[in-house]
Formats: structure tokens, C-alpha cells, sequence
């Protein structure tokens, strides 16, 4: 811990016990937005491999060129760099892979790996045959929370199958099931899901030092990646003192749904400024709002509240009352059909996909608010279906139905409004209405330039469009002129 605090100290941070959340990062100087306050490589990582369909390189995560590990045919790689970055590791967990007869390898889950990679990266920093430093060495992992008093019976019996597969594939006598099983426990709390600059996942890691960080559902922080490295950025000022905070959850959603998703991973009862406010009259409101239902009054705008007797709910605006069966049919009728969207038949299927969330869309118009998180999640899904089969004018109205929402439920500057604004200027210039391309480019780079960073390839990238965009603007406007 001393040496961390030293390799710390220099980055301008230090690290704290605060009663009832643990250690908490703070820092020692201001940060400004954008500014990376913290970035760390992976202590181990896998990609998602789990679907056989998008195998990932163990190196760089990409999905194209890929060649299988000729010998423990588990793990693939996309050329000779990244098989060589991730020799010395592999050629132990290549080892042990390839004792198991195919059915065991086929039980060799991202988790699984991940496990086998933390026990044999430490025996390989144990032999010095990879370096450990202040910010890289296991004593940082032995220090993370684990929580097993406080975890169910059930996730117990799981971990405790998981590490007895790993003790088996790694015929280590030195280690025990109970530690591997509190390994996984850790990992259930402390792993992060590795994302592109799209936020779409890739892998998992864990990152000792940025696991130091606690929550907030209104965090001045936020995690992003770049390849596998993790950076922390400011997205405001953050004072000298002040204690470095990110979100672990996806921030959409009431405050009862948010203190759910963290109690059952992370088993804490969040008291962040925005969970404090639970119970009070603009909190029901806007957990209303957000996953209620509407007004059978079309024109109304106001939230409803379940009845005193419970049978029913009332509009708080205009008084109406809407009953719990009429509720219920149409709930059930969304219920069947999201359960056809799910089966496997539906999947890759974008037409068929566009056609059930669509039937989805209008059922839930009629039950829900408008700026419910439901309605938001199938107008997503319907845009990600017309954009595969490159519908472009038919998905640029669906991503502009989705941007009050976004605007409604997340803060000014968050990574996913600014990438739906991406979308939204990225499908204004493909299809040539320029002017409102430059306005919702603009947007994006105002936030992604934050949470992303200026020197990432992705805003970069996004920056020449945007310039592109401006000229063909500015273009156009001088032929009319003309
Ligand atoms: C990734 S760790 C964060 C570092 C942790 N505080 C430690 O001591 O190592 C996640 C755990 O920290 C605690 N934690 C994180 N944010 C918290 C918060 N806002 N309030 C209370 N506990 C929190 C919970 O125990 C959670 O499972």
C-alpha cells in the first residue's frame, strides 16, 4: 500500500478509508474536464469469447483475421504481434489447456480464463520472469473487496464449481478452492467490461487501481477505454481534495432499479446525491416518468401513481384514473411479444426484428410516458435493425425519437449522449442534410472530446468529419447564394 501511495502521490492522487464505502481515491490537485486522472493497463484481461460466432483476438480484441492457437485450440490470435505480446503468458495457459480433452476445453468459459490468467500471471511475476511494479503486482489484487459474507448461498455454490474447475485445470496443490472461489467473488465486484470507443463490449479486465474508485450515480469521473489500456477522465472540474468518483451501472433508470442493480453486484446501499433524494416528491416524479405508465388522456403529460387501494393509477396532473387490467393485457401482450423478439430464430433476422419491436413500440406508446426507459431500449433496437440493412432516412427518425430521452436521463456530458448525437450527425451527413449534420457533430465533439479524449483514433476521427461536414455546409450555402 505504501508503494502505491508513492506511485500515486506523483500522479497527484492518494487513497483513503471512508467509513462505509472502503478505500476511495482522492485527488491532490484540480482536474479539469477531460483531463486523464488515472489510466492503467490490465493485471489480466480475456475478450468475450463465448459465442462461437465472434471469436476476438486475445491480443487486441479485433474479430477479423483470426487463427486459432494450433495447440490448445482455445484461444485465437490475429497475426504474430499479438501471439508474441501475449507469448509468455499463453505458453503457460497453453500448458494447461491442453492437458483437458475437448469437453472440459469447451467449459473453459471468458471467466474461467481470466482466473487461470490472474493465477498464472502471478506465478510469472513470482519467477520475475514478468516485471512487477507499484501498480502492478498481486498484492493489489489480494487487497480488493471480495464480499463473501454478504454474497447469497447460490453465487457461493457457483464460484465454488467455477474455482473447482480451475483447481482441476491447474493442478495447483499450493492454492485452494475457498481462495479461487473468493477470487471469482472479486471479480463480481471489481472486473470491468472492457468497451469500444462505441461502448460496445469486448472483454473483461481487471484493474486493481482503478477498482479502487467507488460510485456515484452522478460521478465527476468517467471510465473509458483505449484498446485495453483503462483511462479515468474528468468530466468537470474536480477540485483538489475531492474524491474521484465514476459510475458503475447504466445511469438510465429510477432510483429504486439503480439501487437494485447495485446492491446485487456490487452489495452496497448507494447514498450518492441523486439516491438521497429517494422518496422525495421530484424523485417519485421522475421514477415515474422513467418506467411508469402514461395517461389514458393522450394529450396529458402528467405521471401516474398507484391508487391508495391499489387497484389501479391515477394521473397526478389531470386526476384520470387507468386500470390495472387494462395495464396488464397490454403488458402481456408486450411481454409475448419480446419473447419472440428473443428467440433464437429472430436474431440476425433484422427485418423480422424491425417488425415484432415495432408492434413493441406501439403498445408500449400507448402504456408507457414518453420519455420512458422501455420505449427508449426498443426505439434502440429498431435503429440498430435499420441500420444494419442500412435503412439510413427510416434510422435517422428512429435516433432522433431516442435523443429527448438520452437528454432526459443522463447528464450533460455522458458518453452516450454524445454518441447518439455521433449516429445522429454521422446518418444527417450520409444523407446530405449537411446543416444539421454540423449541429449534432458539434454536440458529439463537445462531449466525446471530454469523455473520450482529443488524441484518441475515434475523435479524431470524428473531428475530420466534423470539418468535412462544415466545408460541404458552408458549400452548399455559397452555391445558393450564388
Ligand atoms: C470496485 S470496489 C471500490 C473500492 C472499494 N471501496 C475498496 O475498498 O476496495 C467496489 C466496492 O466498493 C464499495 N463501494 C463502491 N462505491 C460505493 C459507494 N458509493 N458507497 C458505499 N460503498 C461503495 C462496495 O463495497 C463495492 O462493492
Amino acid at each position: 500500500m505504501e508503494d502505491l501511495q508513492r506511485a500515486l502521490k506523483d500522479r497527484n492522487l492518494t487513497v483513503s478509508n471512508v467509513p462505509g464505502k472502503g478505500r476511495s481515491l482522492f485527488t491532490t490537485r484540480d482536474f479539469y474536464p477531460g483531463e486523464v486522472i488515472i489510466s492503467e493497463e490490465a493485471y489480466v484481461c480475456v475478450p468475450n469469447n463465448n459465442n462461437s460466432s465472434h471469436k476476438r483476438c486475445d491480443g487486441c480484441f479485433t474479430t477479423t483475421n483470426l487463427s486459432k492457437c494450433s495447440r490448445c485450440h482455445v484461444v485465437w490470435y490475429c497475426g504474430t504481434a499479438c501471439q508474441k505480446s501475449e507469448w509468455k503468458l499463453h505458453r503457460l495457459e497453453c500448458e494447461v489447456l491442453s492437458r483437458l480433452d475437448y469437453d472440459k476445453r469447451k467449459s473453459v468459459t471468458p471467466s474461467i480464463r481470466l482466473m487461470l490468467k490472474l493465477y498464472l500471471r502471478r506465478k510469472l511475476q513470482d519467477e520475475k520472469i514478468i516485471p512487477s511494479t507499484a501498480r502492478d503486482n498481486y498484492k493489489l489484487v489480494e487487497a480488493l473487496v471480495a464480499h463473501m459474507s454478504d454474497i447469497t448461498e447460490e453465487q457461493l455454490v457457483l464460484y465454488a464449481q467455477m474455482a473447482n474447475l480451475v483447481h482441476l485445470i491447474l493442478q495447483w496443490p499450493e492454492i485452494t478452492i475457498k481462495e479461487i472461489a473468493e477470487n471469482f467473488s472479486k471479480f463480481a465486484c471489481n472486473a470491468h467490461t472492457i468497451c469500444d470507443s462505441e461502448l460496445r463490449p469486448l472483454g473483461t479486465g481487471l484493474y486493481p487501481v482503478v477498482s479502487i474508485i467507488n460510485h456515484s450515480c452522478l460521478p465527476n469521473s468517467v471510465l473509458v477505454f483505449e484498446g485495453r489500456t483503462a483511462s479515468v477522465r474528468a468530466l468537470q472540474h474536480v477540485p483538489k481534495g475531492t474524491e474521484v468518483m465514476i459510475s458503475y451501472i447504466e445511469t438510465a433508470g429510477s432510483t429504486v432499479t439503480r439501487q437494485k442493480a447495485l446492491k446485487e453486484q456490487y452489495l452496497f446501499a448507494c447514498v450518492c446525491p441523486l439516491c438521497s433524494k429517494s422518496g422525495q416528491y421530484d424523485d417519485v416524479r421522475e421514477n415515474a416518468i422513467l418506467e411508469g405508465y402514461r395517461c389514458k388522456n393522450e394529450k396529458c403529460d402528467g405521471f401516474l401513481l398507484r391508487t391508495t387501494d391499489g387497484k389501479a393509477f391515477q394521473c397526478q396532473d389531470c386526476g384520470l384514473v387507468r386500470d390495472k387490467e387494462e395495464i396488464k393485457k397490454i403488458a402481456t401482450e408486450i411481454k409475448l411479444l419480446s419473447e419472440e423478439a428473443s428467440k433464437p430464430s429472430s436474431r440476425g433476422n433484422y427485418q423480422e426484428a424491425i417488425t415484432i419491436y415495432t408492434m413493441i413500440e406501439k403498445l408500449q406508446v400507448k402504456l408507457y410516458h414518453t420519455f420512458s426507459i422501455n420505449l427508449m431500449q426498443t426505439r434502440e433496437m429498431i435503429l440498430k435493425s435499420l441500420m444494419k440493412l442500412e435503412h439510413w432516412r427510416e434510422a435517422l427518425a428512429y435516433c432522433k425519437l431516442t435523443i429527448p430521452i438520452y437528454q432526459r436521463v443522463y447528464p450533460a456530458v455522458h458518453p452516450m449522449l454524445g454518441l447518439q448525437y455521433y449516429t445522429c450527425g454521422k446518418l444527417e451527413w450520409y444523407l446530405g442534410d449537411t446543416e444539421e449534420a454540423v449541429i449534432s457533430l458539434t454536440k458529439a465533439v463537445d462531449i466525446l472530446r471530454i469523455t473520450h479524449g482529443t488524441n484518441t483514433p475515434f475523435v479524431k476521427e470524428l473531428l475530420v468529419m466534423l470539418e468535412e461536414a462544415r466545408a460541404e455546409a458552408s458549400f452548399k450555402l455559397s452555391s445558393k447564394e450564388e
